[in-house]
C-alpha cells in the first residue's frame, strides 16, 4: 500500500524480509481504453451543454424556457454523477492474497485475536435461526479458535434471539469438529445441507441434531416466548428471568450472558470452544439508541471489557460466511508490517444468495458493492459496506497518529484483559459500558467509534476515519467471502433505498460533507467518489425530468 499502482502496470509485491510475500496488487487492464473514451465523451457532454446554455439564452416561448431549464439542471446533475463515477474508473487495482504464506512469517500462536460483532435487530424480520448460522459460520472459522470471540447485539431485546444462541452454543460443540474433521467448505450448517452432502452416517446423525434444534427455535419463535419445556438448566432459567414485566424492546436494563467460554467450554472432541456472548444493550425511551451505529459502539466496549482483540469483524445478521478462510486473507494485510500502521479495514464485497439469474430488479449492487469499490481501492481504499470488513481496533480511537483515548483506560485498543470473561469484575465493566447514558458527554460517536449523525452510519464511520488519515484496502476472493440477503418486497427494496438516501444526504449536508471537507483532507478524486454517494439521491432530478418532459413536449408541439 501506500504507493499505489498508479502510472504502473507492473504488479507489486509486499515481501517480508526475504520471505515470500502475502499480497500483490495490479492495476486492471483496460483503463487506458476508459480514459480514451471519457476524453472523448467529456467533449460531447461539454456540446450537450453549450447547446442547452446557448438556447437559454434566446428563448422563444416561456414554455421553452422552461423545458429548457429544466433539461439543463438534470443534464448537469447527470454530468456530476458522470465525472465522479470516472474517479472510481482512473486507477481501479486488483488484488491477490497469499493465506498460505501467513504460517511463514509467523506462528499461528501469534495471530492477533478476533472479536466478531454481529448485528440484529427483530427476530421477526431476521429470524433466529438464520443468526444462528451466521455465528455459527464464523465460529468454525478456520483460525486459532480460542483467539475468536462472537458478540451478538440484539437491538430487539429478545428472548427469543438469546434462547436460539444457546441452542447454537449447544450445538457448535458437535458443528466445529464435524467441520474441521471433514474440512467443510460451506461452515453455516443451513448452507452446507443445502448441498446435500449428507452421504456419511456422521453427516446424517450431526444433521438430525441440526433439524431437532432448528424445530425447536421455530417453535419458540412461532409461540412468541420461551416456555418452561424449553429451558434446560437453572443458569438458562436465571438469565430468562431477566425478561421482567416491564422489559420491552424500547426499554430495559442491559443483558450481557456469556454461553460459551474460550477458557473452558470445549466440544465433543475435546477441543476448546470460542466465546459466544449475547449482548442485548440497555435501552431507554429518554436516550437516543443511534440505531446501529449505537449497536455497534456498545460491543465495541463491551467486547473491549471482555476480551478486547485487536481485530474486529463486523457482520449483519444475514451475513454468512461462505469461506473459513476468510480471516487468514484478511490478516495478510492486518499482519503485514509494510501495510498495517495505516490499515482501518480490510472490507469484502457484498454478495447475495437467491438472486435469480438474470437480476431483472439489479438486486445484486454490483456497482455498489464491487466495481465501484475496486476504483476507491487505487486511491486512498474503499469505503466501509457496513458488513464484512476486518478492522484493526485501534482504528476507532483518533486518527493513526494520534490516540484519542477513551474515559476508562480499560477500554484503550491496546489494554490487556488479564481477568477471564466470566469474572465478577469484567462482568460488571461489561455492563457499565452497555448502559444507555454511558456515552453523554462523551466523545463516542463523534470521535471515537462508529460515527452518529447518519442512518448510514457505514459510509459515514468509514468516510470519517479516511479523512484521518486511515487507509482501507478491498479484498476481493474468488469464493466470496460472506454471503448476504437482499430485501425480496418491494415495500422493503423502496424502504432501503430511503434509508440509504436519507442517511448519505444526512452526510451530504453536514459540516463533513465529502464536496468540501472531504476534498480538503482526501483530495479531488477521493472526495469526488465520496460525494457521488453522498448525493446519490439526485438522481431523482434528471430522472423525473426524463420521464416527463420530452413526452409532454410532444404532446404539446413544443421542440426541444
Ligand atoms: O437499530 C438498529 C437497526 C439495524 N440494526 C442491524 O443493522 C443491520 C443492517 O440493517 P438492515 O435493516 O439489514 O439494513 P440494510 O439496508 O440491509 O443494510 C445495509 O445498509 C446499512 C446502512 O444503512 C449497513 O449498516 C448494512 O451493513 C448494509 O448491509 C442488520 O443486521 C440489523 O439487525 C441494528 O442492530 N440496530
Ligand atoms: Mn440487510
Amino acid at each position: 500500500m501506500g504507493a499505489h499502482p498508479q502510472g504502473g502496470s507492473a504488479i507489486q509485491v509486499t515481501s517480508i524480509g526475504g520471505h515470500p510475500p502475502l499480497h500483490t496488487v495490479k492495476p486492471l487492464g483496460r483503463t487506458l481504453f476508459n480514459r480514451v473514451f471519457a476524453a472523448i465523451y467529456a467533449l460531447s457532454i461539454l456540446a450537450l451543454l453549450f447547446y442547452h446554455a446557448k438556447t437559454l439564452f434566446y428563448p422563444t416561448t416561456l414554455v421553452y424556457f422552461s423545458v429548457t431549464l429544466a433539461l439543463l439542471i438534470s443534464d448537469l446533475v447527470l454530468t456530476f454523477f458522470w465525472v465522479s463515477t470516472q474517479t472510481f474508473r482512473m486507477f481501479p487495482v486488483c488484488r491477490k492474497q497469499f493465506p498460505e504464506n501467513l504460517t511463514k512469517i509467523m506462528e499461528r500462536s501469534d495471530f492477533p485475536a478476533l472479536d466478531v460483532f454481529i448485528c440484529t435487530a427483530d427476530p421477526y424480520k431476521e429470524p433466529p435461526i438464520g443468526v444462528v448460522n451466521t455465528a455459527l459460520s464464523v465460529m468454525a472459522y478456520d483460525y486459532p479458535t480460542e483467539k475468536i470471540s462472537v458478540y451478538v447485539s440484539d437491538d430487539g431485546g429478545s428472548a427469543l434471539t438469546l434462547f436460539a444462541l444457546m441452542e447454537a452454543a449447544k450445538f457448535a460443540t458437535h458443528w466445529l469438529p464435524f467441520c474441521k474433521k471433514n474440512n467443510v467448505l460451506e461452515r453455516s450448517p443451513e448452507a452446507y445441507f443445502e448441498l446435500n452432502h449428507t452421504c456419511t452416517s456422521e453427516a446424517v446423525n450431526i444433521k438430525k441434531v441440526y433439524e431437532s434444534m432448528k424445530v425447536k427455535v421455530e417453535q419458540v419463535l412461532e409461540r412468541g416466548k420461551v416456555d418452561d419445556e424449553y429451558i434446560s438448566s437453572d443458569q438458562e432459567r436465571e438469565a430468562f428471568n431477566k425478561w421482567t414485566r416491564n422489559f420491552t424492546r424500547q426499554d430495559h436494563a442491559a443483558v450481557i450472558q456469556v454461553l460459551l467460554d474460550a477458557s473452558k467450554d470445549k466440544d465433543i472432541a475435546g477441543y476448546l470452544m470460542p466465546n459466544l456472548i449475547y449482548v442485548s444493550r440497555e435501552k431507554s425511551k429518554a436516550s437516543p439508541h443511534h440505531f446501529k451505529a449505537g449497536a455497534l459502539n456498545a460491543l465495541l466496549r463491551v467486547s473491549g471489557s471482555m476480551t478486547n482483540a485487536p481485530i474486529i469483524l463486523t457482520l449483519d445478521c444475514d451475513s454468512l460466511s461462505n469461506d473459513p478462510e476468510t480471516p487468514l486473507r484478511a490478516m495478510c494485510y492486518l499482519c503485514d508490517p509494510a501495510t498495517r500502521p495505516q490499515l482501518a479495514y480490510v472490507q469484502f464485497p457484498q454478495i447475495f444468495r437467491g438472486i435469480n439469474k438474470s437480476d431483472i430488479y439489479n438486486a445484486e449492487f454490483k456497482r455498489l458493492y464491487q466495481i465501484n469499490v475496486m476504483g476507491f481501492d487505487g486511491l486512498s481504499g474503499p469505503n466501509y459496506l457496513g458488513t464484512g470488513c476486518f478492522f484493526q481496533r485501534r482504528a476507532f480511537y483518533g486518527s493513526p497518529s494520534s490516540l484519542a483515548s477513551p474515559e476508562i483506560p480499560d477500554l484503550a485498543p491496546d489494554y490487556i484483559v488479564d481477568k477471564p470473561v466470566q469474572s465478577q469484575s469484567v462482568l460488571a465493566l461489561a455492563h457499565q459500558v452497555a448502559s444507555c447514558n454511558y456515552e453523554s458527554r462523551s466523545n463516542w460517536g463523534s470521535k471515537i467509534g462508529f460515527r452518529y449523525g447518519s442512518l448510514s452510519e457505514d459510509y459515514h464511520t468509514g468516510f470519517r476515519m479516511q479523512c484521518e488519515g486511515w487507509k482501507s484496502i478491498f479484498c476481493d476472493p474468488d469464493r466470496p467471502a460472506f454471503l448476504g440477503d437482499v430485501p425480496i418486497t418491494l415495500n422493503d427494496a423502496l424502504n432501503q433505498q430511503k434509508r440509504w438516501s436519507i442517511g448519505l444526504l444526512e452526510v451530504g449536508f453536514s459540516k463533513y460533507s465529502p464536496a468540501t471537507f472531504g476534498v480538503k483532507a482526501l483530495g479531488l478524486s477521493m472526495g469526488l467518489a465520496y460525494a457521488q454517494s453522498a448525493f446519490w439521491a439526485m438522481w431523482s432530478i434528471p430522472i423525473t425530468a426524463y420521464a416527463f418532459l420530452p413526452q409532454l413536449a410532444l404532446l404539446n408541439k413544443v421542440y426541444i
